[in-house]
This record gives C-alpha cells, structure tokens and sequence, in this order.
C-alpha cells in the first residue's frame, strides 16, 4: 500500500507519472537473477483469484514483492504480492501471483513495471489472465474467453504506459497493435481446450480495459457490448501493451466471473465476492488447461 499512497499523495497520477529508466528496470532484473538460477522464458500474471495457478510450479523460488528492489505490493482481495519461479511441464516459468491495477493508486508506469523486468530476464512469452465481467450474452459464468483484442479505454483519456519518453532499448516509439494477442498461441489454446474436452466452455473475443474501480452501470454495459466488447475489466491491457513494445508474444485469458447488468429490471449487482467464488469454481479446470498449454509452447 505504502508506494501507492506515496505516489497519489505526492503528485496526481495522471499529471506526473513514476517513470522508471533503463537502470532501475535492470537493477531488479539482476537482484532476481542474483537470488535464483532459473531463467524463465514464459511469464504468467494470474488474475484476481487465479493465483493458485502458480501452485502448479515444481521446485519453487518464492519472493514476496516487499522483498524484490522497487516492486510494487499487490493490495487487493485475490491477489497474493509474490513472484514465483519455478518449472511447470518441465519449462521454467515466472508467475506473478498478483497483478497491480491502476485503481489502486499506481500509476500506469509502475502496474507494468514487472513486465519490463521479464523481459530483462529473458522472458520471451507472456501469459496474462484476468477475471472478467460477460459482456456477449452468447457467454456464460465460467466459460474462458481467449482475447483476440482489446479496447483501451483508458487509453483513450491518455492513461497508455509507453506515454513519454521512449526508450529504444525497449522497443520502437510507435509499436503496432493490430497483432497483440499472437495467433499462433490462440491456435495452441483452442487446440488445448479440444484436447482437454473443454473446448464447449471456450470464447474468443475482445476484452475492453476500464480504469475501475467501481463497476460498470447498465448504460456503460451496453455502450461497452456496441463497442464491440465482449468482455469488460480492470486490468491486462497496460501489461500488454508493454510486452508487445518489448517483442513478447502474448497470450490472454479472460476467466468470465460474472455476467454484467445490462437490464434495469434485473437485480443482480457485481460484487468481487462473486467474481472469487467463480474463480474458485472454475480454478481446477484453468490449471490443467494453462498447463496443458505450456507443454505445447
Ligand atoms: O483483472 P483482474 O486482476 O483479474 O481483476 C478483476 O477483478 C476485480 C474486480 O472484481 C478487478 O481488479 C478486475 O480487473
Ligand atoms: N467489470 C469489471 N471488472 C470485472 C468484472 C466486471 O463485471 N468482473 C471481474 N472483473
């Protein structure tokens, strides 16, 4: 809690935002590759509740965020705040048991902090997953979205991590978009999902980023489904944008928690307790599809 009260006391968020340089990037890298001999080449950022995936890792490094150099520390419900190395299917694997959400008063430079650090341990693969709101009514509570695209609406306000100076040695001023979510991976997921027999529960669709923390009204909802979004949370682009500018392929994984109100009649109100008890329905069959998964990577 403390970097994020620091930061929005000292300064607005929006106005001056923590940028990190090259330096400070490497410095944590190298603590971690100090303090571990494994060397990574897949990251996986576990949603809310979903941290159990990094469970899964054999022969196990933990390290809790307070103790990692300038990492920030994860202060939501569902969220842990540890870095596990470890091996999963035999591949060695970093998994962030944990994200950063701009709502929780980081600014959009230190939610994807981590990122950059994968990438200067040589992470070459990036497995983002999130808990998200149905938006498409055609999904149901529990069905896996695989994101084939995004809508940044913060981003459209000017909240995008790679706003300000650029460093060359991350990637190029104007990184492209239209590829984020690689297709090969996609095509490795479905064929996962066939092979495991849960392929009826697997969406493919677009996940529209909103800045939180309240959830969304019913006008918002429907807006949101005209955009062309299927699904809606508050998290994953920022880490996205982040590993495309620095050349990391990326998969992401909506875990659908709940479907939004889009009906003013309807009673149903989103709340995080429903959002975690989902994730603890469906945790058994997202570890054996992400690990199946990793075998074929
Ligand atoms: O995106 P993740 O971290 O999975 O969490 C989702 O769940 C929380 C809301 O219930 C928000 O943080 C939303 O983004
Ligand atoms: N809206 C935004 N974020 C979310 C939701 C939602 O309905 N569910 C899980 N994360």
């Amino acid at each position: 809690m403390d970097q994020a009260a620091t930061s929005s006391s000292s300064s607005s968020s929006s106005s001056s935002p923590r940028r990190y340089t090259h330096e400070e990037y490497k410095e944590t890298a190298d603590w971690l590759l100090a303090h571990t001999e494994q060397r990574p080449k897949v990251a996986i950022i576990c949603g809310s509740g979903l941290g159990s995936l990094a469970d899964l890792l054999e022969d196990k490094t933990v390290f809790p965020y307070k103790d990692i150099p300038r990492f920030p520390t994860s202060t939501v419900p569902g969220h842990a705040g540890q870095l596990v190395f470890g091996k999963l299917q035999g591949r060695e694997c970093v998994c962030m048991q944990g994200r950063f959400h701009f709502y929780e008063g980081y600014d959009i430079q230190t939610v994807t902090f981590p990122v950059r650090v994968f990438f200067l341990l040589g992470v070459e693969t990036l497995i983002v997953t999130n808990a998200a709101g149905g938006l498409n009514d055609a999904y149901n509570e529990g069905d896996i979205m695989l994101i084939k695209d995004h809508i940044n609406l913060p981003g459209f306000a000017g909240q995008n991590p790679l706003c300000g100076q650029n460093d060359e040695r991350f990637g190029v001023r104007f990184p492209c978009m239209s590829d984020a979510y690689d297709r090969e991976l996609r095509a490795l997921a479905r064929q996962t999902a066939e092979e495991q027999g849960c392929g009826g529960f697997l969406q493919e669709g677009v996940y529209c980023m909103v800045a939180g923390p309240s959830y969304e009204t019913i006008a918002e909802c429907r807006l949101l489904r005209t955009l062309g979004a299927d699904t809606v949370g508050m998290s994953t682009v920022p880490e996205v944008l982040v590993a495309r500018h620095c050349g990391l392929r990326v998969l992401g994984l909506s875990l659908i928690t709940n479907m939004t109100v889009t009906d003013y009649d309807s009673n149903q109100k989103a709340n995080h307790e429903e959002v975690l008890q989902t994730t603890r329905n469906r945790t058994q069959d997202l570890e054996r599809f992400v690990s199946n998964l990793i075998a074929k990577i």
